[in-house]
């Protein structure tokens, strides 16, 4: 069953520097999305259903903040590539290309979807955030904000998924990793 498949990868911890995409999210959507490079799109587990995730996310050291990310194809845009893009939850005063984005994925939303019109895609974003920052005040994701993840950068802990361009790591210290679904 897919949930179940879900439950095994997360939470997944992933970390990259904030690349270029087709600049739709805050032009035609009103929703910017931080776009990671391919490198991380690779380090993802293999099995892990494409479609609509939330979590924690940092820019470069700053503070952490609600995020929905997306992962997958964009059918309404029929992209050739897979791509992963984090809409933080916060208004941030400039872009933040080049910088580090960190990440925790936590929980799944919905698969990607096709729609007939670009208001129907922003009206699903915005469900998806509403969804988000509700999940995201529950006892157990709460802790996740507060992760040594966030604050250890340099150094991993635990098992490494990832290391592009930093170290992207998993650790299950002191937090119960399948608590989340
Ligand atoms: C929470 C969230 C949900 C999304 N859901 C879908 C979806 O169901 N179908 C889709 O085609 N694109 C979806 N997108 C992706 C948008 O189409 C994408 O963010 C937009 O094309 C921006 O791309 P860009 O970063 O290359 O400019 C979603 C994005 C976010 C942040
Ligand atoms: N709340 C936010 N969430 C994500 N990105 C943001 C946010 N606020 C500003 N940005 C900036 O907007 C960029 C994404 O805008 P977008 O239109 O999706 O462009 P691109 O197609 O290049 O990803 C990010 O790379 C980041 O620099
Ligand atoms: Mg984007």
């Amino acid at each position: 069953m897919k949930l179940d498949k879900i439950m095994k990868c997360l939470p997944h911890f992933c970390r990259g520097v904030v690349v270029k995409g087709f600049g739709r999210g805050s032009k035609q959507l009103g929703i910017p999305t931080a776009n990671f490079p391919d490198s991380v799109v690779e380090n993802l587990p293999c099995d892990l259903p494409t479609g609509i995730y939330y979590g924690w996310a940092q820019v470069n050291s700053g503070e952490v903040h609600k995020m929905v990310l997306s992962v997958g194809w964009n059918p309404y845009y029929k992209n050739e590539k897979k791509s992963m893009e984090t809409h933080i939850i916060h208004s941030f005063n400039e872009d933040f290309y080049d910088s580090v984005l960190s990440i925790i994925m936590l929980g799944y939303i919905r698969g990607e979807e096709n729609f007939s019109s670009l208001d129907d895609l922003i009206s699903a974003i915005n469900n998806d955030i509403a969804k988000a920052k509700f999940e995201l005040d529950g006892e157990e994701r709460i802790k996740y904000k507060h992760h040594s993840f966030f604050s250890d950068h340099e150094t991993s802990h635990g098992k490494v998924s990832a290391i592009q361009p930093l170290k992207a790591h998993l650790n299950n210290d002191a937090l119960d990793t399948n608590s989340n679904l």
